[in-house]
């Protein structure tokens, strides 16, 4: 297996359809959203207790930045409780509206661009140690986050000088920079920002946001596991060829753009090669990686399977042994097939609302579970599991410990705080326990506090 910790933050759109009732900004529906949040915990900005973060960002966005996961399936469980939890909320707050006469609809989505063109995110946390050279790193990771969207491009229609068209990434057009230290300004596919949350001395936590927000469990996964094998490979390889981008953003939106795989991509060096070219490369060499290091079984199995057959899919010009498991290609399916059916161009607005469907996770909204249901997409998940993990942590990591700590002091009444390296007693600063390592699942300060909790 790999062992390494992995964090996804989330960021939802909201809107609101007040059909023939009174209009609510985003912002009332926001604040109505959050209003059970802020009556448990006082602030828009809280901790569950599977240890996940849940806040409203700035733009009435709701954001929920899952718990540390090891295990990938655990991510992918961790991220769908978020998706559960934020749904009961829209169901509470339709009922409150309802008792104000307002019948209007709330809409969330899990997507990328509002309709303003206003962009946020998915972003992806991998920790890493921290004696790595970290330029060399991000500057070799590069051309696989450029390339990444054949595996895990959410899809769009997008509006071309050439007519609508179906673009690979949602976020291509919203990336500025490769590698930088700010996040809204410039908008980076790497991040720099020092923030470990961790043993700065022993860890890094690369912040990569370059990533669609994705509907498919299928692209989730291959997106996460992929990226964590190419950085195991970056972070023992000593000699690999360079595939550096002479212009990596412009790449980003070719490569978006084109949707074919085949893109041309000019390197610093002047070589000329296709999109696809360098995704073969990082997939043979990580997989002769993860062979090497004797983790090729199990779910890393599967997920190197579901990249070949993915990469094969697009050299052959044919999608459909993926259009079941990835977002690209159900969208595709979807949308294209709608829009012939009923003569529809790629822009009607009747196109578009069927697209946000697809990002939509509103209860009876969106299209996820039924076409899950229906077997046009892959879930990995156990419902039950996930259910489950709205208030259990994910296993093997310090989540284990905050979660605990909440349910002690909650259950003891007591005000308390805690952020990804604290637990804390509001009235007992002195006896704030930190928790340096995302792997420690015992810790005897914070064990001594739970337990003097529990009574
Ligand atoms: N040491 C770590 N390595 C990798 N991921 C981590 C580590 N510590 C925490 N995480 C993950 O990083 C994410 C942090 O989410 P959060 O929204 O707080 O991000 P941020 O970048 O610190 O802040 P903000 O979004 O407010 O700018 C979570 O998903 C969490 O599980
Ligand atoms: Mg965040």
């Amino acid at each position: 297996m790999i062992t390494r910790v992995i964090g996804l933050e989330t960021e939802y759109g909201l809107a609101y359809d007040a059909g023939s009732t009174r209009p609510q900004t985003t912002e009332e529906v926001a604040r109505r959203l959050f209003a059970p949040v802020v009556e448990w915990g006082r602030s828009t900005n809280v901790f569950l207790l599977n240890g996940s973060r849940l806040y409203l960002d700035v733009g009435s966005h709701p954001e929920v930045a899952t718990a540390e996961c090891v295990d990938p399936l655990e991510l992918l469980e961790q991220d769908r409780a978020g998706v559960l939890t934020l749904a009961r909320l829209v169901s509470t707050a339709e009922d409150s509206l309802r008792s104000e006469g307002l019948e209007g609809k709330i809409h969330l989505f899990r997507n990328n661009v509002d309709s303003a063109g206003n962009s946020f995110g998915c972003h992806e946390n991998y920790l890493i140690p921290r004696r790595l050279e970290y330029r060399r790193l991000t500057e070799q990771l590069l051309p696989f986050l450029v390339t990444r969207q054949l595996l895990s491009g959410a899809g769009h229609v997008a509006k071309t000088e050439d007519g609508p068209r179906l673009v690979l990434s949602q976020r291509a057009e919203h990336m500025w920079e490769g590698v930088s230290a700010s996040s809204t300004r410039s908008r980076p596919m790497i991040n720099t920002r020092d923030e470990p949350h961790a043993d700065a001395e022993r860890f890094r936590r690369l912040h990569v946001i370059v990533g669609d927000t994705n509907m498919a469990e299928g692209s989730t996964l291959l997106k996460t596991v992929s990226t964590s094998l190419v950085l195991s490979l970056l972070e023992t390889a000593r000699v690999m060829p360079s595939w550096a981008i002479a212009n990596p953003v412009k790449a980003l939106r070719d490569i978006s753009r084109d949707a074919t795989g085949s893109t041309l991509v000019t390197l610093a060096d002047g070589r000329t090669v296709t999109a696809l070219q360098i995704q073969e490369y990082f997939l043979e060499a990580a997989s002769a990686h993860a062979a090497a290091e004797g983790i090729a079984e199990g779910l890393v199995a599967e997920v190197l399977g579901l990249w070949r057959l993915t990469l094969d899919a697009w050299a052959g010009g044919d999608l459909d042994a993926v259009k079941g498991t990835l977002d690209f290609a159900a969208k595709r399916e979807l949308l294209t097939r709608y829009a012939e059916r009923q003569d529809l161009a790629l822009d009607d607005p009747r196109v578009a609302r069927l697209e946000l469907a697809y990002h939509d996770v509103a209860p009876g909204a969106g299209l996820r579970e039924s076409l899950e249901a229906r077997g046009l997409l892959r879930r990995f998940t156990d419902p039950a599991r996930v259910e489950a993990a709205q208030d259990t942590p994910p296993s093997g990591t310090r989540a284990q410990l905050r979660s605990r700590f909440l349910a002690a002091a909650r259950g003891a009444g007591v005000e308390h705080q805690v952020d990804w390296l604290h637990l804390k007693l509001t009235q007992d600063p002195g006896r704030t326990v930190l928790l340096p390592d995302p792997f420690a699942t015992s810790d005897a300060a914070a064990e001594s506090l739970i337990d003097e909790l529990l009574g």
